[in-house]
């Protein structure tokens, strides 16, 4: 579990980027904090591996104050995607998954070793291994940031944007492939974002933020779409212009079309599953 308690983060121009966030952070689950950009994500994922020190308040992991713990130590437990992969130029795919655990003392054997298994998990092929990471597209060098971040088995992962830069169909395999990760997985994750339908994708618990990292509602994914905590969430998830009030339309060949609130076709609903899932259509008695 990691707690946030009343932090504050005063930077030393003055900007105060987040102003007495408290938060728990559960375990074995994955967190999502959504807001705008300048809104204090970064710098609240920031705060748990001590790259960015709070100015007051306390963070904790499993009840101990991460101020006790030797920042080098700290970031080596816990594994850390940024957007822009922070894939080291210089070194080879393998080398770079195998970082943390050559840190941390592991031969170079098993760290290889390990290194070709995650490459593996997150779907790289194998071929992959000796080359430099300019020469991978941008959703490979996620797929091996995310590989380096586990490489050492760490508890905490701490994701940053990590699909904010690929392109929106490899965005929606790279989630699907972490979501399914994260099931057999079960790491403590913060994942940062601005994207709802990730956020809605990927979190067990969502933290809306407004400006300054204050938080406008915590709830699951349903939760917060059912039931908003004020106009400001609502607009934020795209309840307002109805965008995710669906329709479903019956076609000929027994099945329906689903369409959004401002009349964009987002689905089909096969006929036998339609019939179950919508159990009652509009318009139907
Ligand atoms: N090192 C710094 N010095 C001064 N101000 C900073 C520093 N880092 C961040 N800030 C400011 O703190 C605020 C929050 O920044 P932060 O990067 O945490 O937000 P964010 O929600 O992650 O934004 P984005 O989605 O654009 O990355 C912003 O106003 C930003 O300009």
């Amino acid at each position: 579990m990691i707690e946030f308690d009343q932090v504050t983060k005063t930077y030393p121009d003055g900007t105060t980027a987040v102003r007495s966030f408290s938060l728990t952070v559960p375990s074995h689950t994955t967190t999502v904090l959504l807001g705008s950009s300048g809104c204090g994500k970064t710098t609240l994922l920031r705060m748990v591996n001590r790259m960015v020190e709070p100015t007051s308040g306390a963070v904790r992991i499993d009840g101990q104050d991460i101020a006790a713990r030797p920042p080098v130590q700290l970031r080596r437990s816990i594994g850390y995607v940024m957007q822009h992969s922070g894939l080291m130029p210089h070194r080879r795919v393998l080398d770079n998954i195998a970082t943390v655990p050559r840190l941390n003392g592991v031969s170079r054997a098993e760290a290889h070793g390990r290194a070709r298994d995650l490459m593996e998990l997150v779907d790289l092929s194998a071929e992959l291994a000796q080359r430099f990471p300019g020469q991978l597209s941008g959703g490979q060098q996620q797929r091996v940031g995310v590989a380096r971040a586990l490489a050492d088995d760490p508890n905490i992962l701490l994701m940053d944007e990590p699909f904010g830069a690929v392109d929106p169909l490899v965005r929606v395999e790279l989630q699907v492939q972490l979501k399914r990760l994260q099931e057999d997985l079960r790491k403590t994750t913060i994942f940062v974002t601005h994207d709802i339908d990730e956020a809605l994708t990927l979190g067990d618990q969502i933290v809306v933020l407004r400006a300054g990292g204050e938080v406008a509602q915590v709830g699951s994914p349903r939760e917060l779409v059912e039931d908003p905590a004020d106009a400001f969430v609502s607009r934020f998830l795209g309840l307002e212009e109805g965008r995710r009030r669906l329709h479903a339309s019956p076609r000929a060949d027994g099945g329906w079309t689903v369409t959004d609130g401002v009349g964009r076709p987002v689905g089909l609903i096969d006929g036998a599953a339609g019939a179950e899932s919508l159990g009652h259509l509009p318009g139907e008695h």
